[in-house]
Formats: structure tokens, sequence, C-alpha cells
């Protein structure tokens, strides 16, 4: 594991911010750590990167105990948080160049990740001319200059249009594929992560809710049948009666746990015997969004 905590606590006066959270990045992932606003992501990334102190509970970078072996880990770890730490009056390349000096690192170096970030012909321009997806693609060239094995980027997408995310998402896929990095990012937005992230992490009020690979979170998604009828409510009734699980009833629609589509002709035929007109039965995959959303709001 590149990263491993156990038990990590935190707590803001008498606030629990971050609740016994035992997070397992593997090496090579991408991992997205989910969770809506106040969650607990800003204060678990800073309990990472040692900007605040453990209070209860250990971390591990890279197998080694972060804070007996914090300059060592440290230095291997490229992050974003919160705004990129960027000098608005230098241009982009000057603004690399300045850490790379500051780092002993060449300006080759600079160059190629000018490059891998897609701002060399804006490299010239002054950083307060950027759009916003163009300051935050500096702060990861920034991040990377190192040479990092890890990433850590807290809501780096955060503010981008759709164009500014997507180029966020192919740079962070490029990285993964072409340079063995393993990238940790937050984010409050399922959807905006879900397409390149392999692992997942859902906080939610300090506590870790899930965590697992993106495949055992989609294997979460259980299926549903649609069914619309003449007489939504009555219909549902009459099911529930009849010991068919019904799991939710709208307007509209009533929905049940899909088990197979044997039980989906059964349930027409009741329907149909009882006298109901049934307009549709479909089965029906919940998105991603919608679990993520049942997942925080049941915590
Ligand atoms: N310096 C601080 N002093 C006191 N409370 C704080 C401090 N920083 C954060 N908090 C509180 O800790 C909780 C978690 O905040 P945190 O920033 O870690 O959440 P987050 O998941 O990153 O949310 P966001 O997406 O809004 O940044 C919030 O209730 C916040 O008000």
């Amino acid at each position: 594991m590149v990263i491993d905590t156990a038990g990590l606590t935190f707590n803001f006066g008498n606030q629990a911010v971050v609740k016994s959270v035992s997070l397992q990045v593997p090496e090579g992932s991408i991992y997205g750590f989910l969770g809506p606003n106040g969650a607990g992501k800003t204060t678990t990334i800073k309990l990472l990167l040692n900007l605040l102190q453990v209070q209860q509970g250990s971390i591990h970078i890279f197998g080694k105990e972060l804070k007996s072996n914090r300059l060592e880990i440290l230095s291997q770890i490229g992050s974003l948080i919160e705004q990129p730490a960027i000098y608005l009056h230098l241009t982009g390349k000057e603004n690399l160049l300045n850490r790379a000096l500051l780092l002993q690192i060449s300006e080759k170096r600079v160059d190629d990740m000018l490059n891998l970030v897609h701002l060399t012909d804006a490299a010239h321009k002054k950083a307060g001319q950027y759009s916003l997806g163009m300051k935050q693609r500096l702060g990861i060239a920034l991040a990377l200059l190192s040479d990092p094995k890890l990433l850590i980027l807290d809501e780096p997408t955060n503010g981008l249009d759709p164009n500014g995310i997507i180029e966020i998402r192919e740079l962070l896929i490029k990285l993964i594929k072409e340079h063995q990095k393993t990238v940790f990012i937050s984010s409050h937005l399922l959807a905006e992560i879900e397409r390149m992230a392999t692992h997942v992490g859902i906080i939610n009020h300090g506590e870790l809710l899930f965590q697992g690979s993106i495949k055992e979170l989609e294997s979460m998604n259980k299926p549903l049948i649609q069914i619309e009828t003449d007489n939504t409510a009555d219909a549902a009734n009459y099911l529930s009666r009849n010991n068919v699980i019904v799991s939710d009833v709208t307007e509209q629609h009533i929905y049940l746990p899909y088990t197979s589509k044997q039980q989906m002709g059964e349930i027409n035929t009741m329907l149909n015997q009882m006298g109901y007109v049934v307009y549709s039965i479909n089965k029906q995959q919940q998105d991603l969004e919608k679990l993520f959303l049942a997942i925080t709001q049941t915590a």
C-alpha cells in the first residue's frame, strides 16, 4: 500500500472531524476520495501531508511511519491543496523555474512538465492571465516537478468547466499509464472521478463509509425493476400484501429489487391477473451518483 492509515482520528476542539479512518491506497491506483462539503476530506489530506498533527491512529506512506520519516516521505509526494501556490505576476514557466531552482532541477524538466500539462504555448504568459483550469494545470506541473511517486490533489477540478475537468482527467490517466504514479484525489462529485478512479473511498461526517475498487462499488449497485401501471399506489399495495418486496413507489412507478427475468415475468402475470394494466416493466441500473448519495445520506 502506498498510503495506509489505521484508526486516524482528528478533532477541531470538541468537533470530531476525522473518525477512525483506515485508508488503503494501492500502488499505481487513482484513488478517488469522495464526500460532500465538510465531510473531512481536506483535514484528512492535511494529516497525510503532515500539515496537521495526528491526534490518534497512524499513517504509513510508502510502508514507513509518516512522522518519524517525514522528510524522506514528503520529498516523494507532490501535492495540490486548496489554491495552487502560484505567483500571478510571473509567467507559467517562471513559476516552474523558481521552484526548479530551489529543488535543483533542470530547465529541461520544466519544459517537459509544461508540455505534459499542455501549457507550452502559454509558458510565457503571466499566470495571473491564466484561466482557472490553466492555473490548476500549472499547480499540477509544480507538484510533479520533483518527479514524486505519489500525487495528492485536493479537489483539483473544483470550479472548472466541463472541458477543464476533462483535461485534468486525461492528464491524470496519462500520469498513471505512462509515468507509474499513484494519485490520491478528492472530490465532492462522483461523476467527476468515476471515469478515471480505480479505487474509491467515501467519507461523510468524518467516517469512511465505503472503500474498495470501482468494480466493488459498481457491484453494490443492484439493479431494480421499474413498473408502470394504470394504478401505481394500488398495484404497489397489492404486491406488498403478497410478500413482494417493494423498494420505492413514485407517482408513476413502482420499484422492486431485480433478481431474474423469470421474476419479472411472474410479477407481470400477478399484476395482469388482478386486472392491472402494465404499461411497462423494465430492468433498471441505478447510476453510481445515486448510490453515492444513498451511501452518504444514510449515515
Ligand atoms: N481550522 C479549522 N478549525 C475548526 N474547524 C475546522 C477547521 N478546518 C475545518 N474545520 C471543520 O472540519 C470539518 C471538515 O472540514 P474539511 O475541510 O476537512 O471538509 P472537506 O470534506 O474538505 O470539505 P470541503 O469540500 O468543503 O473542503 C468542517 O465541519 C469544518 O468546518
